[in-house]
C-alpha cells in the first residue's frame, strides 16, 4: 500500500482538542512494499505520526492518502473499510488480561470475519495452525494456550506483533516494537516484521528508540524532531552528526533503551477493529 502525507498536522492521540499540534506539516511519501524507520527524541511525535497514518487519528490539517484515496472524505463504512486493510501495534499493545493468546493473535483477522464468525472463535478458536505459526515466529509457540495476564511485558509485546502475521493488511505501523525486549529478542523480532513485510509486500511503518536497530535494519530513515520531519534518507546517509543534532539535549536516547528496564507506555486510546 502506497502511504501519501502532505502537510498533514495532528495532536497526540491522548490530546484534548484545541491543544497544540504534536505533529506539523508533515510531508512524507512511502512506496508499496517499502519499509521506512521513524526515530526521534523522547517527545517528538513519532506515536502521533503512526497513529495518524494508522487513521485512529484525524489530521488536524493536510492531506492523508492511501492508494491515492483520501480515507477522512470516504462514508463512515467506507473508512471503517480502510483500516482493516491497515495493522497498527501500538507500543503496549490493549490486551485484555484473561484473554488467551490465542485469542490475542486470532483478534487480527477480526477485520476479516464475519461477525459470527468472530463471536465463535472467542469460544472455539478457528486456524489454530496459523496463530501457532505466527507466535512461533516470536518465540511464543509454547504460550499459544496461556493466560494474557501470566505473559511478562516482553511476551505480550512480541504477541501484538505475531498478530501482524494474521491481519489481512498490506500496511504495517509498528510503535516502538522493542522497548520492553532484551536485544536478543529485540533484534530477532524486528528482523521478524522486515523479512514478513518484505516476504508479503507489505509497506511498513516503524518508530524505533533503538537508532542502531534502525540504521541496521531499514533501508530508509526520517529524523522527527519537536513534530517536525528533520531528515529522510537512506541509512547510509545518517551521519553521526546528523543523530547528534536530532538528538541534542537527548543524548542519552542515542543508545536506545536499556533492556528490560524501559517500561511499557500507558495504553493510549487506539481506534481497533472491534465488531
Ligand atoms: N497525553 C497527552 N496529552 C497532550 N499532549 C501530549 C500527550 N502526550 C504527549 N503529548 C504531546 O505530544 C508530543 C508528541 O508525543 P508522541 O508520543 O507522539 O512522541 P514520541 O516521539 O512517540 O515520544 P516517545 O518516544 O516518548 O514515545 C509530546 O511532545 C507532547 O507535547
Amino acid at each position: 500500500m502506497q502511504l501519501s502525507l502532505e502537510g498533514v498536522s495532528a495532536r497526540h492521540p491522548a490530546a484534548r482538542s484545541g491543544s497544540a499540534a504534536a505533529l506539523r506539516d508533515c510531508s512524507l511519501q512511502l512506496a508499496a512494499g517499502e519499509a521506512v524507520a521513524v526515530i526521534g527524541p523522547s517527545g517528538a511525535g513519532k506515536t502521533t505520526l503512526l497513529h495518524t497514518a494508522a487513521l485512529a487519528l484525524a489530521p488536524s490539517a493536510g492531506t492523508l492518502r492511501l492508494d491515492g484515496v483520501e480515507p477522512w472524505a470516504l462514508s463512515r463504512g467506507a473508512l471503517q473499510r480502510q483500516r482493516g486493510r491497515l495493522f497498527l501495534a501500538p507500543q503496549a499493545p490493549p490486551l485484555p488480561p484473561r484473554q488467551r493468546v490465542i485469542t490475542a493473535v486470532l483478534a487480527g483477522r477480526l477485520p476479516q470475519w464475519s461477525l459470527a464468525r468472530s463471536l465463535r472463535s472467542l469460544f472455539y478458536p478457528v486456524d489454530i495452525a496459523a496463530a501457532h505459526a505466527a507466535l512461533a515466529r516470536f518465540d511464543l509457540a509454547d504460550k499459544l494456550f496461556e493466560r494474557v495476564d501470566r505473559l511478562s511485558g516482553g511476551e505480550r509485546q512480541r504477541v501484538g506483533l505475531a498478530r501482524a502475521l494474521l491481519a489481512p493488511a498490506s500496511l504495517w505501523l509498528v510503535d516502538e516494537p522493542l522497548s520492553a525486549l532484551d536485544p536478543t529478542r529485540a533484534a530477532r523480532a524486528i528482523d521478524t516484521l522486515v523479512d514478513e513485510a518484505a516476504a508479503r509486500g507489505v509497506t511498513l511503518l516503524a518508530s524505533l528508540h533503538h537508532v542502531e536497530m534502525a540504521l541496521s535494519r531499514f533501508p530508509r530513515i526520517v529524523g522527527l524532531r519537536a513534530g517536525v520531519i528533520e531528515f529522510d534518507l537512506p541509512a547510509a546517509e545518517v551521519t553521526p552528526d546528523r543523530l547528534a543534532r536530532l538528538y541534542a539535549h537527548h543524548e542519552d536516547e542515542l543508545s536506545g533503551p536499556a533492556p528490560e528496564a524501559a517500561p511499557l507506555a500507558p495504553p493510549v486510546p487506539v481506534a481497533m477493529q472491534c465488531r
